[in-house]
């Protein structure tokens, strides 16, 4: 790897739709979500930082450094992502839910692939269908693009990577790779999906 690539997983959101639990801590099959999430990233990267904004003791015992987000009141994804620029110093940072169990075993040999073929700031993931704003990868570069976006009160990630020139890598081939736990319905569905597999 001549590059440095760190990721960011980004465990810091309320978990509304499972009832405010943690969801990187809650319970897969006996272990933590993030932990899935931490097998998969980690042989491509360099480092790995957990932004979480609860229960940062419990994320330390992965053994990689816990960030919050710099301003409270849980201001969104976006603000994870900024913690997480201003602590690494690697070329590219890749960016990762907590709730995505099966994330690809090639997505930075890919994404990387795709962005320096480009002259673009960042590459976004898609299914083959739609894109999946919470897997990118970003240059530095774009940090204060972030924050001034904050900073106008706005925080979907889809709007404020459309105002910078993107490229878009399809894991069509891996149709389970962004299987997303968003509720405990989905969550029975997944176990039962990994326990057949
Ligand atoms: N740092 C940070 N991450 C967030 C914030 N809100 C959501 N996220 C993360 O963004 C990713 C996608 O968000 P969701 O799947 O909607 O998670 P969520 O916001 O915790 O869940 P809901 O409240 O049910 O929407 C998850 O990895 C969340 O941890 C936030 O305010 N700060
Ligand atoms: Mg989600």
């Amino acid at each position: 790897m001549s590059q440095r690539i760190d990721a960011v997983i980004l465990a810091g959101g309320m978990a509304r739709r499972m009832g405010g639990e943690d969801k990187g801590l809650v319970d897969l099959l006996g272990r933590p979500m993030i932990a899935y999430v931490i097998d998969r990233v980690k042989p491509q990267v360099n480092q790995i930082l957990i932004n979480a904004n609860r229960n940062q003791t419990r994320y330390a015992e992965f053994g990689f450094p816990v960030i919050a987000d710099l301003e409270q009141g849980y201001p969104g994804p976006l603000a994870g992502m900024i913690s997480a620029l201003d602590k690494t110093n690697a070329d590219l940072l890749l960016v990762v839910p907590c709730d995505c169990p099966l994330l690809p075993k090639d997505l930075v040999e890919r994404m990387a692939q795709k962005l320096q073929a480009s002259e673009a700031d960042l590459a976004v993931a898609s299914d083959g269908e739609r894109e999946q704003p919470v897997v990118m990868l970003l240059k530095p570069t774009v940090r204060d693009s972030m924050q001034a976006f904050l900073d106008s009160g706005r925080r979907r990630i889809d709007l404020w990577y459309s105002e910078h020139p993107v490229v878009v890598e399809s894991f069509a081939d891996q149709p389970s790779a962004f299987i997303n736990v968003n509720t405990n319905e989905q969550k029975q569905q997944l176990a039962a999906e990994i326990s057949q597999a």
